[in-house]
């Protein structure tokens, strides 16, 4: 029996445990635990609750108990460009600030005085979100400088967890390119960036990369648990780890289909061309120092906050099914305006924006659900278009991961609007990615050739393909 390894992935809405081990040459996967995940209010700031997650995390691990399982060993992985600061005492200095929260509004164009934007895209490679770490920071230095004098350790938010786990501090690869404070070239921070700002480069530790075996368990948690783990690094950054998980890369751009919707191919070198900087194109670390080239699209955060609105009346299948009666409303909105990042009220932004632009205002739940889906896909169309531009060539397929993936209408709109084959799966493709680099880790497999043969025999996908009639 080869042994158990176990993934944390903790998106924007959501966290789940699964454990994983190999069989007959086959992944084997078993969700242990699953909990909401959402952006609290803590003060001034929308933030996100990681002492309720730790709590997540460590009752995840106590079902193994339940289950008699001792996984071998432990990866976290969570959403990107969010950080804890420790102070001297290893004591967090400030909450852990949610990436929407509208501390940075203004703070892009700041950093632009202290370094061009194209010379900061050519050294980083990385697209501009005024989220980004390196605003988030540059926002905190100038509201309290006093804070980040005192801060000894910059933690990004799996690395954080990470030290509660083993009492060790790094820093990853793949999470740390989301900073924009990584040099895409060296693969170091970027020191020169980081006094450029008067941000103290002392606080950020090594950059380690996936497959690290970071350390094992403090006593104290091996008393609780009942038994130690290694604690592995897999690719912290959720997205990362779910772009291990495509199984065939070759002429394929992925839809990592979450809160997000990051939508790009797999490269072995970064793109910070013209065109790219254009587009507002990313090129975030992968593992084995591959590259992520893609950009952020709203995502699926736009029905979450739908589904609120309505009080959770409806489940997102049932938002699926009440879109699809909706054959002829088909008003447009842009995804990516940031009116939509963190909205009062989502339903209300987007029938503002309808009124706005003289089309059609959705009125009923499915007329909502559609226009979020249909406009979605006409987002993903245009970022398809200028990835083909740039690589100068047709990508036939689009392989849609992750928990969207389960929206059959939306995968049957990206085929009918793109006329490519889209293959829906895996949906655990992040927890999938964690793993496998965990058994590399541990040797039970041997490099992401194989992970990805594994992965490709081991889940079903569905095929969608242009069909005559636009449902
Ligand atoms: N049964 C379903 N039908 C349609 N969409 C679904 C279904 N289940 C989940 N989803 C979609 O998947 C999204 C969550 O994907 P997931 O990858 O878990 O997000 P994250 O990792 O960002 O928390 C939900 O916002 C929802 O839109
Ligand atoms: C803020 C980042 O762009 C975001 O974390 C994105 O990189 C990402 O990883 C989203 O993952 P979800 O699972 O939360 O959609
Ligand atoms: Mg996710």
């Amino acid at each position: 029996m080869s042994k158990y390894s176990l993934a944390v992935d903790i998106g924007a809405s959501s966290g789940r445990l699964i454990l994983g081990h190999l069989e007959n040459g086959k992944l084997q996967l078993n969700e242990i635990h699953r909990f909401e995940n959402n952006i609290v209010q803590k003060g001034e700031h929308y933030c996100w609750d990681v002492d309720k997650l730790f709590n997540e995390i460590k009752a995840g691990i106590n079902k193994c108990k339940d289950l008699d399982v001792k996984p071998e060993s432990i990866g976290i992985d969570t959403w990107a460009v969010d950080f804890v600061l420790l102070d001297e005492n290893n004591k967090p200095l400030t909450d852990a600030v949610a990436y929407r929260d509208p501390r940075t509004d203004g703070i892009m164009e700041e950093v632009f005085k202290v370094i061009p934007k194209e010379k900061l895209y050519l050294e980083t490679g990385i697209q501009f979100q005024k989220f980004n770490t390196i605003y988030q920071l540059y926002a905190l230095k100038q509201k309290s400088p006093e804070v980040l004098k005192k801060a000894k350790a910059f933690l990004m938010i799996p690395e954080y967890f990470n030290f509660l786990l083993t009492g060790k501090k790094a820093n990853e690869y793949t999470n740390a390119t989301s900073t924009q404070l990584v040099n895409a070239f060296t693969k170091k921070w970027d020191h020169e960036l980081l006094d450029k700002l008067g941000i103290n480069k002392e606080m950020f530790q090594d950059i380690k990369t996936p497959k690290t075996v970071l350390g094992t368990l403090s006593e104290e948690l091996v008393s609780e648990f009942g038994f130690d783990m290694k604690v592995v690094l897999p690719a912290t950054h959720d997205t990362g780890s779910a772009v291990i998980s495509v199984p065939e890369l070759e002429d394929t751009i992925y839809i990592s289909s979450g809160t997000w919707s990051l939508i790009g191919v797999e490269n072995r070198f970064p793109i910070c061309v013209p065109k790219a900087l254009e587009y507002n194109f990313t090129n975030e670390g992968g593992i084995d120092y591959r590259f992520r080239f893609l950009k952020n699209i709203m995502g699926l955060w736009m029905i979450q906050e739908v589904k609120r609105n309505y009080n959770d009346k409806y489940t997102f299948a049932e938002l699926v099914d009440l879109a699809r009666s909706e054959k002829e409303f088909n008003s447009i909105v842009n995804v990516d305006d940031d009116r939509f990042l963190k909205p009062e009220n989502m339903i209300e932004e987007i029938q503002n924006y309808c009124k706005e632009t003289n089309q059609q205002v959705p009125q009923s739940p499915g007329q909502i659900a559609k226009c979020v889906y249909e406009s979605l896909v006409d987002s993903y169309k245009h970022a398809i278009n200028e990835i083909e531009e740039i690589f100068e060539k047709t990508f036939p397929k689009v392989n849609v991961i992750g928990g969207g993936c389960q929206n059959e209408m939306l995968n049957q709109i990206i085929a009918d609007v793109t006329n490519k084959e889209v293959v829906a799966g895996p949906i655990e493709a992040t927890a999938i990615g964690n793993i496998v680099a965990q058994l590399m880790a541990l040797g039970e497999i041997k490099d992401i050739s194989q992970a990805r043969t594994i992965i490709k025999n081991s889940f079903e996908v569905k095929t969608y393909k242009q069909s005559l009639v636009r449902g």
